[in-house]
């Protein structure tokens, strides 16, 4: 608490007056927007404009709203005078009444958004803005022009405390130095449910990234914690800050690996003032179907294979059939007739131009009637415009456009394919190996694809049936979290959305549990139709104090020996807690670890194995303790303070302080539990306290 009776000092003073005449000015230029009359017009051919006007006005003033708990600024940077200020006091004429001495420094308030006076001068830049780059990037080796840094502490909305940094003078590389103590304690400020952005402490490193230009796919391979998710989604409100035109109405859209995660990052860009940024699990980007069960892993490896796309490319090719029958339409009295080889012709010359299957058919069609048409003319016969509309429209026309080139449902197609083994053998036919087509099959009778019992893993390929038939509509900018779990069919249906490849493709392949993964990011970037982008590294962990870190690395050597050691900038002795409880006391023990974790401050996680989790959460709140669980309870990670945590859900979430319940459980889970257990034990800010009944893995001892 400070002391009321100590004077403050005029610095903090000063900048509080900034603060307080920023807020005011925001104020006035929300009033401005709201107040300013929307155009009157005709009653009737205006309308629509009037109501577009007022609906821009509303967003207008929507992102002009102050939100009392966030500072309007965070940051500050001093140019030499005249650098930014043109017409800074001390500029003026010789001769003008202007008080005597030297001048001060430019000033330059970086904040979430624009804000300028009456008139018109900026009192916050926001943080996007170029000259805002300077803020995140200079160092003592490369100032960028800046004078000096300064950052401030804040008590809610008070600034309270402000740290300065003088750049001018060359110092010593910006890598490997100490993080700041407003850097440290703002990640180590206590969490409460969704995750928050990181605007006022983004790291060099991490800039380069959000500020990388939108034509260009980055790729970023990273250990737990060094800021993947904070860097895309920082970079999707850069972009639409800097690039709003050109995203169009294609917009942005981040994909997460499932709704929890998405529930847990919902808040980042509304808090950066970008409302309209879609949020979707690969599930529902691709969900033209429902999901009934999870996919067997063998199944899935085979779904996941982008072989997959030959087979269902030959599939679908082989709907084509060879005319059998002459067509014959009748105009009146007139028959005109086009022959088998004749329709054939008119389909090879449209299957040869290489366009997509639903197209192709309509060219087909525009192209038999046409044929007609040229008949009837070179017969005398009398045609006008409406003509070749009758010809498309003729039941005899249709029927035989149907019988060669039939229309066709995605979902039906992959039904098809994956319920009859003599048409999958043909579309496999030296592409898979007959156990491998065997490993395919649907379970169950399925009659209809909508009642079909689908798994995500046919959603790619559904999905790879329809870009076929149709190309999707293509995505301004595209966010991947937690891209290593996706299979090479999923990274194509992703990458038939990237209209130019723009794309932030962020994971760590340490932490990839799905049976069907790709194996590594070049072979990512292949099949999401970027092969020449490069993927680069995040080596400098946020979260994860480094007592915890290297306990958990001990996994690598086992999970994903070829990546570089997890660094941490944070170091907490005693972070780490091992507790061994006794046969049948690990309900006890758990428990009693949660009630401890709950005395100090901010979020608690409880993670444990998929299957024992309802079993602890059951224990817990029959010990009278809150716990909401994750996967089960809408909201659970802002619900309580205490959230259980299935292991498979895990991924992307962080707690100050971890319990994981018996790590043996964890990693025993299937083929990848050593990776789930590697994720388990890195969601930790603060403190991680393992408890065990049966012997940890053997890395782990
Ligand atoms: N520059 C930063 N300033 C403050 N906090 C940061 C910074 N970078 C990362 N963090 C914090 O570190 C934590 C981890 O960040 P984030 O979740 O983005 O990491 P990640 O690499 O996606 O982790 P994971 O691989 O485990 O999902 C978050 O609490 C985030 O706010």
């Amino acid at each position: 608490m400070p002391d009321p009776a100590r004077p403050v000092d005029p610095e903090i003073r000063a900048e509080r007056a900034h603060l307080a005449a920023a807020r005011e000015a925001l104020r006035r230029m929300r009033e401005d927007v709201l107040t300013t009359r929307t155009a009157v017009g005709d009653a009737v051919v205006d309308k629509y404009t009037n109501a577009v006007l007022r609906r821009s006005r509303a967003l207008r003033a929507e992102h002009l709203a102050d939100l009392p708990d966030v500072p309007l600024f965070f940051g500050r940077l001093d140019f030499p005078p005249g650098t930014v200020h043109e017409d800074a006091p001390g500029t003026e004429e010789p001769g003008t009444d202007v008080a005597p001495g030297p001048r001060p420094d430019d000033a330059v308030h970086i904040g979430r958004r624009n804000v300028h006076d009456a008139a018109g001068t900026t009192m916050v830049i926001d943080w996007r803005a170029p000259i805002a780059g300077a803020f995140y990037r200079a160092s003592p080796r490369e100032p960028m022009g800046v004078r000096r840094r300064r950052r401030y502490g804040f008590d809610g909305a008070r600034l309270t405390a402000y740290e300065d940094e003088p750049l001018a003078a060359a110092g010593p590389a910006a890598d490997g130095r100490p993080i700041s103590g407003l850097l440290a304690a703002e990640i180590e400020r206590p969490r409460s449910g969704p995750m928050r952005d990181i605007v006022a402490t983004i790291q060099p490193d991490q800039d380069d990234l959000v500020r990388a230009p939108l034509d260009r796919v980055v790729c970023v391979q990273g250990a737990p914690g060094t800021g993947k998710t904070a860097v895309g989604l920082h970079r999707v409100a850069y972009l639409l800050y800097m690039e709003r035109e050109r995203l169009g109405r294609a917009g942005a859209v981040v994909i997460g690996p499932n709704r929890a995660f998405l529930d847990y990052i919902r808040n980042v860009l509304p808090a950066l003032g970008e409302l309209g940024v879609a949020h979707t699990t690969i599930d529902d980007l691709l969900g033209r179907v429902e999901v009934r069960r999870a996919e067997e892993p063998d199944a899935a490896r085979i779904k996941g294979d982008a072989r997959m796309a030959e087979v269902i490319r030959r599939d679908l090719w082989s709907r084509l059939r060879p005319p059998a029958e002459t067509l014959v339409v009748r105009t009146g009295a007139r028959r005109w007739r086009l022959y088998p080889d004749e329709l054939a012709a008119l389909a090879d010359e449209v299957r040869g131009r290489g366009v997509p299957y639903g197209a192709g058919r309509g060219l087909f069609a525009g192209r038999v009637a046409r044929a007609l048409l040229a008949r009837m003319e070179e017969a005398g016969w009398p045609c006008d415009d409406r003509t070749l509309t009758a010809l498309g429209r003729d039941r005899d026309v249709r029927a035989a456009v149907a019988e060669v080139w039939p229309a066709c449902d995605p979902a039906r197609l992959v039904l098809g394919l994956l319920t009859d083994p003599g048409r999958l053998a043909r579309a496999a036919d030296g592409v898979l190996d007959p156990g491998e087509q065997a490993a395919l099959a649907l379970p169950g009778r399925q009659r209809t694809a909508a009642a079909a019992r689908w798994s995500d893993a046919d959603l790619a390929l559904i999905d790879e049936a329809a870009g076929l038939i149709e190309r999707p509509a293509a995505l301004g900018h595209v966010v991947v979290d937690e891209a290593q779990d996706l299979s090479p069919m999923q990274c194509r249906a992703i990458g038939r959305r990237l209209g130019p490849a723009s794309a932030t493709v962020l994971g760590d392949l340490a932490q990839a549990t799905h049976p069907a993964a790709v194996p590594d990011w070049p072979a990512l970037l292949h099949h999401l139709g970027a092969p020449d982008a490069a993927h680069t590294e995040l080596v400098r962990g946020y979260r994860v104090p480094e007592q915890i870190i290297g306990f958990a690395a001990r996994l690598l050597k086992e999970i994903a020996p070829t990546l570089r050691e997890p660094e941490a900038v944070r170091s907490a002795p005693g972070s780490l807690r091992v507790t061994a409880a006794g046969d049948g006391g690990l309900r006890a023990a758990a428990v009693r670890a949660c009630t401890e974790a709950l005395a100090g401050e901010g979020a608690v996680g409880l993670i444990a194995a998929d299957g024992d989790i309802a079993d602890l959460h059951g224990a817990v709140t029959g010990a009278g303790v809150g716990a909401s669980l994750l996967g089960a309870d809408d909201g659970a990670m802002g619900a309580q303070r205490l959230v259980c945590v299935p292991a498979s859900l895990a991924k992307g979430l962080e707690f100050d302080a971890v319990v994981v319940a018996e790590p043996a459980r964890i990693a025993g889970s299937g083929p990848r539990g050593a990776h789930r257990l590697y994720i388990a034990l890195t969601r930790a800010v603060s403190t991680l306290h393992v408890v065990h009944a049966a012997p940890l893995p053997e890395p782990l001892r």
